[in-house]
């Protein structure tokens, strides 16, 4: 099959598909015992992500178990920092750590060894077109510059990125450099996983809800499409999703100013609105991770409100945030399988 006709791909393109596709963020995780087993053997969680062994067969469990429509490479935004040397670790319980830069450290930055630090990310992708059933569209995917430098800032996750927001304000000529270059290395990340087999990408903005309507448009906005721009010139056909999670009322012409293909909606955008952004393009979403957990009705109603709004249209069925680690395995079949009796 070729990558135009996976389901997922035909949505981008602008089709209605009945039952839509369906895939989760976070979808390969802690949820799942097999993913937990990985993880234990193969030590730390960059390790993981950079084993393109274990990051190809913890892709491919969520697939085994529940055929979902897309598989989304396994690695991390921080993947980026990482490689530009800012120490990334990932400590039990606690978050992602970083050494926190400052003016001087973003002045310093060098950019020209991501691609090769990055060279195994690249590997996965190529080992995963190979090995997915060929009906299943794989997804790439980055970070947006603002959600990344919000944790290059702080050196660690806060719950307003009140350090990345003062920062900004403070250092607006540095700040914006670090996004541009951000972007610049983002947008070729995505081109080699493109290149490598990737049917589409998605660039993960989220912390845009921390976010006013003038710094929405320099820090969330305005990279996006640098990094759209960027991907385009280069692979005029590339699909790419774009996700601004608490955007609000902002995400009305997310769409139009970013050149994404479909819009990422979270669980507290409105159906009537999520319904007005789809006369425009495909959206995707917006389940709450908590129906997850919770299962049976509250599930079931939250499902079935998103496809009685979102049905007629070009869809692609998800959360609206990553799935957490207490949702229990069952209830994600009881989600695949309602999504997919619906005609
Ligand atoms: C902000 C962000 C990060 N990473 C990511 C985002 C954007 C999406 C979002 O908002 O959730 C994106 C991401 N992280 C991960 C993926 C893999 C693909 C998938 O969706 O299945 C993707 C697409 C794996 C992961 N990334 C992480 C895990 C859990 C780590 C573990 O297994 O110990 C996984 C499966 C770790 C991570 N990575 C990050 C944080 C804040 C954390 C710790 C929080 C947590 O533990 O859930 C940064």
């Amino acid at each position: 099959m070729t990558s135009e006709n996976r389901k997922l791909v035909r949505v981008l393109n602008g089709e209605t598909v009945t039952p839509p596709p369906i895939w989760l963020m976070r979808q390969a995780g802690r949820y799942l015992p097999e993913y937990r087993e990985t993880r234990a053997r193969a030590g730390s969680f960059l390790d993981l992500c950079y084993s393109p062994d274990f990051a190809v067969e913890v892709t491919l469990q969520p697939i085994r178990r529940y055929a979902f429509d897309a598989a989304i490479l396994f690695s991390d935004i921080l993947v980026i920092p990482d490689a530009l040397k800012r120490n990334v670790r990932f400590e039990e319980g606690s978050g992602p750590k970083l050494d926190p830069i400052d003016v001087d450290g973003i002045k310093a930055l060098d950019g020209r060894p991501v691609t090769d630090h990055l060279r195994p990310v690249i590997e996965t992708v190529a080992r995963l077109r190979r090995e997915l059933p060929t009906e299943t569209a794989l997804l790439g995917f980055c970070g947006a510059p603002w959600t990344v430098a919000t944790y290059m800032i702080a050196g660690h996750g806060t719950p307003d990125q009140a350090p990345a927001r003062l920062f900004a304000y403070r250092n607006p000529e540095v700040f914006d450099a670090l996004l541009a270059l951000l972007a610049e290395l983002s947008a070729d990340y995505l081109v080699a996983q493109l290149d490598a087999g990737a049917d589409a990408v998605q660039i993960f903005d989220s912390w845009a809800g921390v976010l006013g309507e003038d710094t929405f448009e320099r820090f969330a906005v305005a990279p996006v499409r640098r990094i759209i721009d960027s991907v385009r010139a280069r692979r005029p056909d590339a699909k790419i999703i774009a996700f601004a999670k608490g955007a609000g009322l902002l995400l009305k012409d997310y769409r139009q100013k970013t050149q994404a293909d479909a819009i990422g909606l979270d669980w507290s955008v409105p159906l009537s609105f999520a319904a007005d952004l789809q006369k425009e393009g495909p959206v995707q979403g917006n389940l709450d991770p908590m129906r997850v957990v919770a299962g049976g009705k509250a599930l079931e109603e939250g499902i079935d409100h998103i496809l009685d709004r979102l049905g007629q249209g070009p869809l692609i069925f998800n959360l609206g945030h990553g799935i957490t680690p207490q949702a229990d395995p069952a209830h994600v079949a009881d989600l695949v399988a309602r999504v997919r009796s619906r005609v």
